[in-house]
């Protein structure tokens, strides 16, 4: 972490800190070392984009922070707490957003299911949907099963369900590795402007290098496994970003260059870099 970003975590309330975090698979007599040592901070309403070549263990991070996975060494520590399960407060956008809504269920009936595990009054489930709904475009197709609408649609359901629940965090991983260049686009710009209005604290991870820039104000640049954060890089582009202008601006080329640059390192030097 830079003297900058140290200071700016300090002067403002970290909600997410991952310390010393390892993760080393067992099983059938072979380990697998894929995180050898994470740290770092995530501040209240921040928008932090992770990235890293292909098998650095991005997946595995997301997975210890969302209580999924026991990290072997380490803690992750969310609003104060060390995460010991999935924590209140969290919401998580997968990939692959086919496997993650229930077919049989009408798009708002997805939206609301963890709503009802949230034990909310029926009047406040309705009012939440609907504005999550209508926050990613979809109020109109509140009655479809999901296999009736295209995959970006999909996965727009996918991120209402998450807004709707209100958290403190929201994590993606991957979200949107599995639509077109088009629709991808047009989900890039629906983050950044939920994100915007809502001011929901996000960790977004990814593999394009273009997308972490784009969406993050932050960029965090995981090594390969074992893996260690190679660089922690601020996105000082304007806050008013925009597919053509931004992506064509020299400061964009500038920042996407330097985070290759580390990918690169990154893949030269597989398990033998220290950490930034
Ligand atoms: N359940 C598991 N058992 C053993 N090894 C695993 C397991 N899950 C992941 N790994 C290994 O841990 C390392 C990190 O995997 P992970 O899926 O977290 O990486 P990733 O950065 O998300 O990859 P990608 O970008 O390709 O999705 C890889 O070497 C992978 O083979």
């Amino acid at each position: 972490m830079s003297e900058t970003q140290t200071q700016s975590a300090t002067r403002t309330e970290v909600l997410l800190d991952v310390r010393g975090m390892r993760k080393v698979y067992e099983g059938h007599g072979r380990s697998v070392e894929a995180v050898r040592d994470l740290t770092f901070a995530v501040a209240r309403g921040d928008l932090v984009c992770v990235v890293g070549p292909s098998g650095a263990g991005k997946t595995t991070l997301l997975k210890c922070i969302a209580g999924l996975l026991a990290p072997t060494g380490g803690e992750v520590v969310l609003e104060g707490t060390a995460v010991d399960g999935p924590p209140p407060g969290m919401a998580v956008v997968f990939q692959e957003y086919g496997r993650s809504l229930f077919p049989w269920m009408t798009v708002r009936r997805n939206v609301e299911l963890p709503l009802k595990q949230k034990k909310l009054p029926k009047a406040r489930r309705s009012e939440l949907v609907h504005q999550a709904l209508e926050a990613v475009g979809l109020a109109d197709v509140h009655t479809a099963y999901p296999w009736q609408l295209s995959g970006g649609m999909q996965q727009r359901v996918a991120i209402a369900r998450a807004i709707a629940y209100e958290p403190h965090i929201l994590l993606m991983d991957e979200p949107f590795a599995a639509v077109d260049a088009q629709t991808r686009a047009d989900l890039e710009d629906l983050v950044r402007s939920l994100w915007h209005r809502l001011g929901v604290t996000t960790l977004f991870v990814t593999h394009d290098i273009d997308e972490a820039v784009y969406l993050g104000q932050r960029v965090l640049v995981l090594s390969s496994a074992p893996t260690v954060v190679l660089d922690d890089i601020a996105i000082d582009l304007p806050e008013e970003r925009d597919q053509l202008t931004t992506r064509s601006s020299t400061r964009f080329a500038e920042l996407r260059g330097q985070v290759f640059a580390q990918i690169q390192r990154a893949k030269q030097q597989r398990g033998a870099v220290e950490p930034a």
